[in-house]
């Protein structure tokens, strides 16, 4: 890679509610200075307490997300949007019902899309109408993958059609009690994620360490996904000890 390398701003925390209540401090601050106008959101299990939190200081009166449009990382294909399994749903359940955001500006790929190809460009759009991403919010997978991009996206990739890894299944085969994991999904591309103004990544665990190790202190390359992520100037990565324990020189 001949491009300008950048450290991520890494903050190892004692435990995973530790890097949730900072991940909310964070993002409330930024909300609460009008550097969050436009969120990029992620799903999985890590940004659970995330949500659970803003969701408190909404109904508390400290927090309001009336006037923040949000756009999804991803969405499974094939799912409509009332599927338990979807993101959409899972957004719904976890951060929009419960918040005074306007339902009209939250954005999740159609994973019904007849035309995945139109999809993706419309989603583009989308977030270019809006004005771009202020601050995406990452989990990252065990291979290293953000959003859905699997090992081996290019960098440069948009939101599109992808196929999904068999560990990336595997993963999440929780959220699809007595049914399959879909086989593709509807993802933001790494070059989509990089165009955010600044990036918050939470990792959480020991099924974590590897791939935070590879994103922080391993080559820069499509291998590993998140590794992308050093191609751009403001990243904060909040860790718990176990998934910072291989880095090199934890923060
Ligand atoms: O937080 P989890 O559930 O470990 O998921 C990590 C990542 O994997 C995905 O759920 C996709 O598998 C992403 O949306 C998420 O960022």
């Amino acid at each position: 890679m001949s491009e300008l390398l950048f450290q991520p701003r890494l903050q190892v925390l004692a435990s995973q509610e530790d890097v949730a209540r900072q991940a909310a401090a964070l993002l409330e601050a930024r909300i609460r200075q009008g550097a969050a106008r436009v969120l990029g959101l992620a799903t999985g299990r890590t940004p659970l307490r995330v949500y659970a939190l803003l969701s408190e200081a909404v109904r508390d009166g400290r927090l309001s997300l009336a006037g923040i449009s949000t756009f999804n990382l991803d969405e499974y294909a094939g799912l409509s949007p009332d599927h338990p399994g979807s993101y959409r749903s899972y957004m719904n359940r976890h951060l929009f019902a419960g918040s005074d955001v306007d339902l009209a500006r939250t954005h999740v790929p159609d994973g019904l899309a007849a035309d995945p190809v139109a999809a993706g460009r419309d989603y583009e759009a989308r977030i270019k109408a809006a004005g771009g991403i202020d601050l995406q919010l990452l989990g990252i997978g065990q291979n290293g993958h953000i959003g859905f991009n699997e090992p081996g996206s290019p960098f440069d990739s948009r939101t599109r059609m992808v196929p999904l890894a068999a560990s990336t299944r595997a993963a999440n085969a929780g959220d699809f009690p007595g049914g399959t994991v879909p086989e593709r999904a509807i993802t933001m591309g790494i070059g989509t994620i990089l165009e955010a103004r600044e990036i918050v990544l939470l990792a959480c665990g020991p099924a974590k360490a590897e791939a935070v190790a590879a994103m922080i202190d391993g080559p820069v390359g499509p291998a590993c996904p998140a590794s992308a992520l050093r191609l751009h100037p403001r990243v904060t990565v909040l860790c718990d000890a176990e998934a910072a324990a291989r880095v090199a020189r934890p923060g």
